[in-house]
């Protein structure tokens, strides 16, 4: 485990309307400490919905949760029935944004030339993006996990100036351990994700790579957690399922006593 502090993300998907959401904010307020925080730093990314219900509670009981998107638009604004901006989500004091989840990837069509866009209208609104990559399964069968998931890091990050790089988070996803309950092991972990970074200092240089926080994940629950973070380039997981349980999160969070 590095010195980095480690993101914890709960990336709920299309799950909990905003009444589930205030309730299970809450829940995880009640069961977090000032020394879970000071430890690991903590986000949820709720659906668009429940964004404003979320901020309301953290600013009103001043919770040190954070808290994000799922997607963002390219645009700022106009006829983009259905998107919703980056100056929307940072008036509601978005910390951090999604980009390029494989689901959005794959059900949406998004490719490196969308991420890219996404990734720079994020950050031209003040807000974080946590840009995920990672192969399917065919690719991780042909051994090409490496070269697949850097050409998705090279595509997101062309023409992103370094004083922007050195804060984003990029979250390495194998497909074929997304809510599958597999999980990739550690090693297999540690080898993309250690590539990511060697790629970060090519692109940039070694002193931004050493600052970016790379998260894990991928049926990331409390049983697996301390393994994954014990690898010298993991930061952090980015996690779906177990998300939805307070107190599995909870759990994943306090990773240093499972
Ligand atoms: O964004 C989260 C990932 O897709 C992982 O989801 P999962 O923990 O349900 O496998």
């Amino acid at each position: 485990m590095s010195s980095r502090t480690p993101l914890m993300a709960g990336n709920w998907k299309m799950n909990l309307n905003h009444l589930e959401a205030i309730a299970h904010v809450q829940k995880l307020a009640f069961a977090l400490a000032d020394k879970d925080y000071e430890a690991v730093e903590v986000a949820v990314l709720p659906p668009f919905t429940d964004i404003r219900s979320v901020q309301t509670l953290v600013d009103g009981d001043k919770l040190k949760i954070k808290y994000g998107a799922q997607d963002i638009s390219a645009h700022d604004s106009g006829a983009f029935t259905g998107e919703v901006s980056g100056p929307m989500l940072a008036k509601l004091k978005c910390a951090y944004v999604a980009i390029g989840h494989s689901e959005r990837r794959q059900y949406h069509g998004e490719d490196e030339a969308v991420c890219n866009a996404k990734v720079k209208a994020a950050f031209k609104h003040g807000i974080t993006p946590i840009l995920c990559v990672g192969e399917g399964l065919d690719v991780r069968k042909a051994g090409n996990q490496v070269t697949h998931t850097l050409a998705q890091v090279d595509g997101a990050l062309q023409d992103v100036p370094a004083e922007q790089a050195e804060t984003i988070v990029i979250a390495y996803e194998p497909v074929w351990a997304i809510g599958t309950g597999e999980v990739a092991t550690p090693e297999d972990a540690q080898e993309v994700c250690g590539a990511i970074r060697r790629r970060l200092a090519e692109l940039y240089s070694q002193e931004l790579a050493d600052k970016v926080r790379i998260q894990y994940g991928g049926s990331v629950k409390s049983g697996n957690v301390a393994a994954i973070m014990a690898q010298p380039d993991v930061d952090g997981a980015l996690i779906g399922g177990a998300a939805l349980d307070a107190d599995e999160f909870v759990k994943i969070v306090r990773f240093r006593d499972q």
